[in-house]
């Protein structure tokens, strides 16, 4: 079994009030954690931690690790560009850029100097047939991306994040504004997805977590009370929280 992250004794601080207390776990390569909890338990913090989106926080500390590749991501010399590029996220609301298909996809790769037409294309077809979108939409490509449906819009999101050839994927609540049949197909894509990426999802679905993902940490108050396979939090869980969570007996 291959880690990819090691999170070792993290706490995070929003000025005076601690939103992270001691956090351990290890992320396993090619894989699905799903993170669950009731709300401000700390999932989407700890989701930004793995890309160091909190830097753009004011007054946000972190103490502790979180080890990729043997270096920590806090540390000063990591090139903070360099590790988005490799961890990418997927947000809770689809948020295409005002721009064709073509024009989103290509938009990082451009970013980091290809022009080559032909190379351009080659990355959104294949970014587009990996989000398992190109088939909705290759015969209209130049065309804008806001006509798109909510979850064709999501789909467009996760392929301009694999234009970026990340390692792993970030997602917060990815399919909270989607409706039933966008879900699942964005769960079915999730699934996929693992052969190539490692992925981390925060998700308010307890059945979507069952689902998809291979490994679960359940968070409460900023600490995590559990973290296992899934199939062993929702079948057997060590903690009478975790039961009463994902029983739906609070939260
Ligand atoms: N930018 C911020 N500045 C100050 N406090 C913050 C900030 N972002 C989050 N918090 C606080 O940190 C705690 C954890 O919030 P976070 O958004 O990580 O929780 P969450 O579990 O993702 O919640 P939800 O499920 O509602 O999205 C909450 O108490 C929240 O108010």
């Amino acid at each position: 079994m291959e880690t990819i992250f090691k999170v070792e004794n993290l706490n995070l601080y929003y000025g005076a009030k601690q939103a992270l207390k001691s956090l351990n776990l290890d992320i396993r390569k090619h894989h699905v954690t799903a993170l669950i909890g009731p709300s401000g338990c700390g999932k989407s913090t700890f989701l930004r931690c793995l890309n160091r989106m909190n830097d753009l926080i004011e007054g946000c500390r972190i103490e502790g690790k979180v080890m990729m590749d043997n270096e920590n991501i806090f540390d000063r010399q990591v090139n903070v560009v360099e590790l988005r590029t490799k961890v990418g996220m997927v947000f809770q609301k689809p948020n295409p850029f005002p721009m064709s298909i073509f024009d989103n996809i290509a938009y990082g790769p451009r970013c980091q100097g290809i022009k080559n037409k032909k190379l351009l294309s080659e990355i959104v077809e294949r970014s587009l047939k990996q989000a398992a979108l190109w088939d909705e939409v290759h015969d209209r490509l130049h065309e804008s991306a806001m006509a798109l449906s909510g979850g064709q819009q999501q789909r467009l999101c996760i392929a301009r994040t694999i234009a970026m050839e990340p390692e792993v994927i970030l997602m917060d609540e990815p399919t909270s504004a989607l409706d039933p049949i966008a879900t699942a197909k964005i769960e079915e894509l999730i699934e996929e997805l693992k052969q190539e990426y490692t992925i981390v999802i925060v998700t308010h679905s307890m059945q979507q977590a069952s689902r998809v993902s291979d490994d679960t940490a359940f968070f409460l108050l900023g600490e995590i009370v559990e973290f296992n396979t899934t199939q062993d939090i929702f079948q057997n869980p060590a903690d009478k929280r975790t039961e009463d969570y994902i029983t739906g007996r609070f939260g």
